[in-house]
C-alpha cells in the first residue's frame, strides 16, 4: 500500500487556480481576468492578467466602463489577460498548448490564440456569451479547430496564507 497523499489538487484545479491567482493582480475594478498557458506536457509556459501596457500608469489612465469620450474609458487601453500571456511568452512557439482563462476570450484574443497555435481553451465564466465578440470567438475557434470547454468547478476551497 502506498502512503501517497490523496487530496492533492488536480491539473485542472492547479492551472485554473494559477489563472485566477494571476487575475488577482488586475487593477480593473469590475472584471479581473487571469490566464495560464500550459504545454502538452503540463508545464506552465506563461501567465497574464488584464492591465495596461508597460509605461501606462495604473493611476493615470482611466478604469471607467463608460464615458462621453471613449478615451475616458478603459476599453481603448487595456491589454487582455490572454494577449498578455501570449506576449509574455519568450520561449518560442506556443503551438499545441492549452490556455486556461477565467473569462471566455474576446474576438481579438481569439485571433491571437488561433494564430499562436494554441489548440485548447478552458474557460471559467462565460458572462458575455451573448455579446457579438464572444459569438465571433466561438465561430472562429470552431472554424480553426480550437477546442474549448467550460471548466468544471470542483468547489474546492483553496486557501493560501502569504
Ligand atoms: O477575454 C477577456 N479578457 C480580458 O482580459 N478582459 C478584460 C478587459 C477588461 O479589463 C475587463 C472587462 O471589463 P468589463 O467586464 O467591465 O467590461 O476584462 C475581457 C475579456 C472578454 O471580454
Ligand atoms: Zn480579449
Amino acid at each position: 500500500m502506498s502512503d501517497k497523499r490523496e487530496n492533492y489538487i488536480s491539473w485542472d484545479e492547479y492551472f485554473m487556480g494559477v489563472a485566477m491567482l494571476s487575475g488577482m493582480r488586475s487593477k480593473d475594478p469590475s472584471t479581473q481576468v487571469g490566464c495560464c498557458i500550459v504545454s502538452p506536457e503540463n508545464k506552465i509556459l506563461s501567465m497574464g492578467y488584464n492591465g495596461l501596457p508597460r509605461g501606462c500608469s495604473d493611476d493615470e489612465f482611466p478604469w471607467a466602463r463608460e464615458g462621453e469620450d471613449p478615451l475616458e474609458t478603459k476599453y481603448v487601453y487595456t491589454v487582455h489577460s490572454e494577449l498578455n500571456a501570449i506576449l509574455n511568452y519568450s520561449g518560442g512557439s506556443l503551438a499545441g498548448s492549452k490556455l486556461y482563462v477565467s473569462l471566455f476570450p474576446c474576438n481579438e484574443c481569439c485571433k491571437a490564440i488561433i494564430q499562436s497555435g494554441i489548440v485548447e481553451v478552458i474557460f471559467d465564466s462565460d458572462k458575455y456569451a451573448d455579446e457579438p465578440s464572444t459569438i465571433a470567438s466561438k465561430k472562429m475557434m470552431d472554424a480553426a479547430g480550437v477546442r474549448y470547454y467550460q471548466y468544471h468547478r470542483s468547489n474546492r476551497q483553496i486557501t493560501i496564507r502569504v
